[in-house]
């Protein structure tokens, strides 16, 4: 059942569905409703935030959904399911796959990846997806047990700031360095590039922003109109 999600997301898009308190499309109904326009253009999976958004979209698809809980702790970093407390709420839920960061970052209850990807496998019986900005934390987590690796993070730590196209090479290296599937996620916007994606050696391609926030895609737009 496990290997059967992993296999079918093979060379498939997962479509990100998440908005924020205060964007125009929060709310579970909004975010179900993507998912749905995601599953009829062919999507193979959906991430999305939080309790809310994970109830209400499992109630319209059966796709494989990957479940993330982003919480900010004052004086963090991290804030992609950042601690047991929001696994446990991740847990209440139907998501086939929980993600969370998987850098090296201290976490706000001094957990460590080693044993929360442990606890997400083996307590709470879900698959793992790791978070990652670099090809070592991605190397780290393959060999802790994660299932899948994402290029997530690349371009949101210190060590990784001012990558403003995807990161091809981390893509690359993780494919051919490791033999769980990789993820490629973050900045992905076209076609063309997910394809690319994909011929480096990705499982999948994840993309949010350029299909789920008409806000930013538009302001995008407008930008170059105006340049
Ligand atoms: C860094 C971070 O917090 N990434 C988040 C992870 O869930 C989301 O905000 C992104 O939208 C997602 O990774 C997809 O990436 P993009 O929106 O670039 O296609």
């Amino acid at each position: 059942m496990k290997n059967d999600i992993i296999a079918s997301l093979k060379n498939k898009l997962i479509v990100s569905c998440q908005a924020y308190e205060g964007d125009p499309l929060f709310g579970g109904d909004t975010m179900a409703k993507m998912a749905i326009a995601a599953e009829q253009g062919g999507a193979g999976g959906i991430r999305t935030n939080g309790f809310e958004d994970i109830v209400s979209i499992r109630k319209v698809t059966d796709l494989p959904i990957i479940g993330i809980m982003k919480e900010y702790y004052s004086g963090y970093d991290v804030y992609i399911t950042p601690t047991y407390k929001e696994l446990d709420v991740l847990e209440k839920t139907d998501a086939d796959i929980i993600a969370l960061d998987c850098t090296m970052r201290d976490r706000p209850d001094q957990s460590n990846v080693s044993d929360l990807i442990k606890y997400i496998k083996h307590d709470l019986g879900k698959l793992v997806m790791a978070d990652v900005a670099t090809l070592e934390e991605g190397i780290f987590a393959a060999e802790n047990g994660a299932d899948l690796i994402g290029t997530t993070l690349s371009g949101y730590t210190n060590d990784t700031k001012g990558i403003m196209e995807p990161d091809w090479d981390l893509i690359k290296d993780l494919a051919n360095v490791i033999d769980v599937p990789i993820i490629a996620e973050g900045r992905i916007n076209t076609g063309e590039q997910a394809a690319k994606a994909l011929k480096l050696g990705a499982h999948a391609v994840c993309i949010g922003t350029a299909i789920t926030r008409p806000e930013v895609i538009t302001e995008n737009i407008v930008r170059k109109m105006t340049q």
